[in-house]
């Protein structure tokens, strides 16, 4: 055959195969069964890639859904967006042939004046995640390939001297390259001259936390010839915008529609659970939940404001529960080794405040957070701080909602931190009467109502009344010592320590960076020591259904070998639905009432028999 007939039959079969998936993706499928059998070298993966994946910590062998039909386009040259759910792998469904592609273009001889590929993401946490997952990709495959990161707290000089190179792939925020181009380190031809690549990674939060000009600035540069990715877990409005400012006729891929009623955005192996109760009375139920071992860890609690994580800290200690906090008001240095101590499995227990939504209602009126992210006052909290979206947690089995987020968004994004890629994990909102319209929201956002056998989000069955009731005198007399006073005490000395850890950090990691025990972020910060009586629960205190509950979590921590002697270990794959006491166990929680309100608590031993049972998935 001639070489023109080869090649416009190669061109013919290619076409072919593109308008599949177009027609696929035209009918929102991406067929996790069928493509099932693609596997990273049929997806054309370089073998060095392949290689690196299997040598990390949980060995990954085989793509998931959305790499499997993300990498080939993306191979192609093409322009996509993918919308899929948290923990389902996003990061490297772009990194791999991101990377694979500039393996190959490292000999060319063009001089570049720029680095090639762009990967834009919202926050300075995540930019450390992006740029360690390069950083190591490249390392294992021992090619010439430099990645940088920039962050907005660099001085001018650190930038430039990260860019001299210039590297290859630079990780950042949209404002901190707006920053590097105002101040010339970057240089608009330059970068119109080499880009290849641009990545939006969690691009539903880009415009929210407040990046549409610095991406607006950006997007004039972008050359017509640059592949644009973008990458999100939930669709809105400014997923839409940002495709159109920055995309060329992309290819949409999104995730297939549960049986007709809501695109499927929480991973199927999150169990989500609530508990209904007062305001007041949160601090006696997640104490139960944690001090009785009712819930899985590691746990991620979240809370809405600052204040409220330390008061959570200070109760939780008085009885022997220790935890760390993170938020907006450390430094980042700080932040970021929290994150990796918490990750190692030095502690249980982290209290995020995730306080963006509360604060952008809060400023709604008062202009727009690009404006406020400006202002010298917000200097004091890091408005590019953003533990909640996007952080890959290891081995959090639980996410614990103390404060219910604003918005299903929220909702999503936290929960999204348990059940990354192929484990399992639980959620527990806490939700008091004035929280039912949200839960409801979450609700009929999930597609959960009365007749429909999917509902996904339930009364917790392990909580009852009777655990909660054992320790509310215990609980209420040591809330009253948690005062406003000693809140504003903890949270001062909480930043004075950390400013200076953060110092000793810097200094520290330069020379080690691989040490995580230097300093310890779960300190006790009570002036006075806890209470040792308090430590623990008496036997005669608890009721046969709650002993029977907490002896199941516990056994099924061990059966999943996550408990704090397996640290640094992810949880076993092959852990059995059956030992899961969430699937098995049947106790009285709070009963559901009718959709729009919440029948109050039964009493112990009452109907729960007759309760409709949640069809786990
Ligand atoms: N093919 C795979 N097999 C097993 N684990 C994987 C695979 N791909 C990625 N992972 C792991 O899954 C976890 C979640 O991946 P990632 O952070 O990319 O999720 P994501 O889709 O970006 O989530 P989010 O929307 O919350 O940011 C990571 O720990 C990653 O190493």
């Amino acid at each position: 055959m001639a070489k023109d007939d080869k090649t416009k039959e190669k061109n013919e079969k290619e076409s072919k195969h593109q308008q599949e998936i177009q027609l696929n993706q035209e009918s929102n499928v991406v067929e996790e069964e069928e493509d099932e059998a693609r596997s990273f070298e049929e997806l054309g993966l370089d073998p060095r890639l392949i290689r690196a994946l299997n040598k990390k910590e949980t060995s990954i062998a085989e793509p998931t859904p959305i790499q499997r039909v993300a990498i080939p386009l993306i191979f192609q040259g093409k322009d996509v967006v993918a919308r899929a759910k948290t923990g389902s792998g996003k990061t490297l469904a772009y990194l791999l042939p991101l990377l694979q592609k500039l393996f190959s273009t490292t000999d060319s001889n063009r001089k570049k004046l720029s680095p090639s590929a762009f990967i834009l993401v919202p926050s300075g946490e995540l930019c450390q995640q992006v740029y360690k997952e390069v950083s190591w990709l490249i390392d294992s495959c021992k090619v010439q390939l430099k990645v940088v990161q920039l962050t907005s707290n660099m001085p001018a000089s650190d930038m430039r001297n990260a860019l001299a190179g210039p590297p290859d792939i630079l990780v950042s925020t949209p404002s901190c390259v707006a920053k590097s181009l105002s101040v010339g380190v970057l240089k608009s031809e330059a970068v119109n001259d080499s880009l290849e690549i641009l990545v939006l990674d969690e691009a539903d939060l880009l415009l929210s936390f407040g990046y549409e000009e610095d991406l607006k600035t950006l997007s004039a540069l972008v050359p017509r010839r640059c592949q644009c990715l973008l990458m999100s877990a939930t669709s809105s409005a400014d997923v839409d915008k940002l495709k159109k400012l920055i995309l060329h006729n992309p290819y949409v891929l999104t995730l297939p529609e549960v049986e007709g009623v809501k695109d499927e955005v929480i991973p199927k192996n999150v169990q989500q659970f609530w508990v209904s109760c007062g305001d007041r009375d949160k601090l006696v139920h997640i104490l139960a939940l944690l001090k009785l071992d009712l819930v899985q860890k590691k746990v991620l609690i979240f809370t809405n404001a600052i204040d409220m994580s330390f008061r959570l800290k200070l109760f939780l200690e008085k009885f022997g529960i220790k935890s760390a906090v993170l938020n907006a008001e450390l430094p980042q240095n700080s932040r970021l080794h929290i994150l990796e101590e918490f990750n190692a499995g030095l502690f249980d227990y982290l209290i995020a405040t995730d306080d963006r939504e509360t604060k952008e209602k809060e400023k709604a009126n008062e202009g727009s957070l690009a404006e406020t992210r400006k202002s010298k006052k917000q200097a004091k909290q890091d408005s590019e701080f953003g533990v909640v979206r996007g952080i890959d947690f290891k081995n959090v089995h639980t996410v614990i909602n103390y404060d219910m987020p604003l918005s299903t968004n929220g909702y999503v994004h936290r929960i999204g931190r348990t059940g990354r890629a192929y484990s399992t994990g639980a959620s527990v909102s806490l939700v008091s009467p004035d929280e039912m319209e949200i839960l409801e929201e979450i609700k009929s956002f999930l597609g959960d109502d009365e007749n429909n056998e999917l509902n996904v989000i339930s009364p917790y069955p392990l909580l009852t009344k009777n655990a909660v009731e054992s320790l509310r005198y215990r609980a209420e007399d040591t809330a009253k010592s948690v005062t406003k006073i000693a809140v504003r005490e903890a949270r001062a000395q909480d930043l004075r320590n950390e400013i200076l850890n953060s110092e000793k950090l810097k200094a520290h990691f330069e020379v080690n960076p691989r040490d995580l025990d230097l300093l310890k972020h779960d300190k006790v910060l009570s002036k006075k020591p806890p209470a040792p009586h308090l430590s623990d629960v008496p036997d005669y205190l608890l009721d046969a259904t709650t002993k029977e509950a907490s002896k199941m979590v516990r056994l099924a921590r061990a059966a999943m070998g996550n408990n704090n002697s397996a640290r640094r270990q992810g949880p076993k794959r092959n852990f059995r639905k059956s030992k899961d006491p969430l699937k098995s166990f049947s106790a009285q929680g709070p009963r559901r009432g009718r959709k729009g309100g919440m029948k109050r608590e039964g009493k112990d031993g009452d109907d729960s028999h007759k309760r409709k049972k949640k069809k786990f998935v």
